[in-house]
């Protein structure tokens, strides 16, 4: 059995990732590739205390818990679905950690430290949007926690996001950068398909 493939989805809150899972996951079954689709924080003790609690954890706190937890998922179920072959299509991984921790008030060399022995993605997806159609989508969703109550996260965000899909090339990690201001997610949700097919058929992964 050959090993399954890392997709991450990282970008600001109200891109569209977990919309654009769920398409990509429907399009890849429908194709007959099994996938496993995922989120972090996870749904472990330590991903569930970290999704409910960033309003008392923050700083070096919150990125540990941040970190216990995906090591915690990798463990026990990344790592095991990559094993049986399938896709792992993951919302939110490391990059949302230099994002949000660095925004927090972490040096990235910290995030980069302790964050440097969870696997490295072999596609890493950045998905992009205009800040004030960011802003907009929030105001109707309402907030996910501390970080969306801040006026002015759609902003910091898209900016350290910009950073980060520069980054990853330069660490060797495959990026893809995808813009959902004006593509529809079913176009998105192709437009991904297509490369992650084009993945699995390339030799060595
Ligand atoms: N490509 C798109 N074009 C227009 N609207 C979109 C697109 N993708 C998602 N949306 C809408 O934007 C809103 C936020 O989408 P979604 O919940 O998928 O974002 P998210 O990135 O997962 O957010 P968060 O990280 O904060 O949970 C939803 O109302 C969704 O229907
Ligand atoms: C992966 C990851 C998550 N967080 C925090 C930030 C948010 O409060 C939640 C994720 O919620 P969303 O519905 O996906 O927007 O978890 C974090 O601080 N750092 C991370 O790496």
């Amino acid at each position: 059995m050959s090993r399954g493939q890392l997709v991450t989805l990282d970008g600001p809150g109200g891109a569209g990732k977990s919309t654009l899972l769920q398409l990509v996951t429907g399009r890849l079954e429908a194709a007959g590739v099994t996938v496993h689709a995922t989120t972090e924080p996870s749904h472990g003790p330590a991903g569930q205390l970290a999704r409910g609690s960033t309003a008392i954890f923050h700083g070096h706190a919150l990125a540990c818990l941040v970190a216990a937890d995906r090591y915690y998922h990798v463990e026990t179920e990344i790592e095991p679905a990559l094993g049986a072959g399938k896709v792992v299509i993951c919302d939110r991984y490391v990059p949302s950690s230099y994002a949000l921790q660095v925004l927090d008030g972490v040096d990235q060399h910290f995030v980069a430290a302790i964050n440097a022995h969870a696997p490295q993605p072999d596609l890493a997806v950045i998905l992009t949007c205009d800040p004030v159609i960011l802003q907009q989508r929030l105001a109707t969703r309402g907030s996910h926690g501390r970080f969306e109550d801040n006026p002015d996260i759609s902003y910091a965000e898209s900016a350290r996001f910009r950073v980060i899909a520069k980054m990853l090339p330069t660490e060797g990690i495959r990026t893809l950068v995808l813009d959902s201001t004006r593509h529809h997610a079913d176009f998105l949700a192709r437009q991904l398909t297509t490369v992650i097919q084009t993945l699995r058929s390339l030799p060595h992964q």
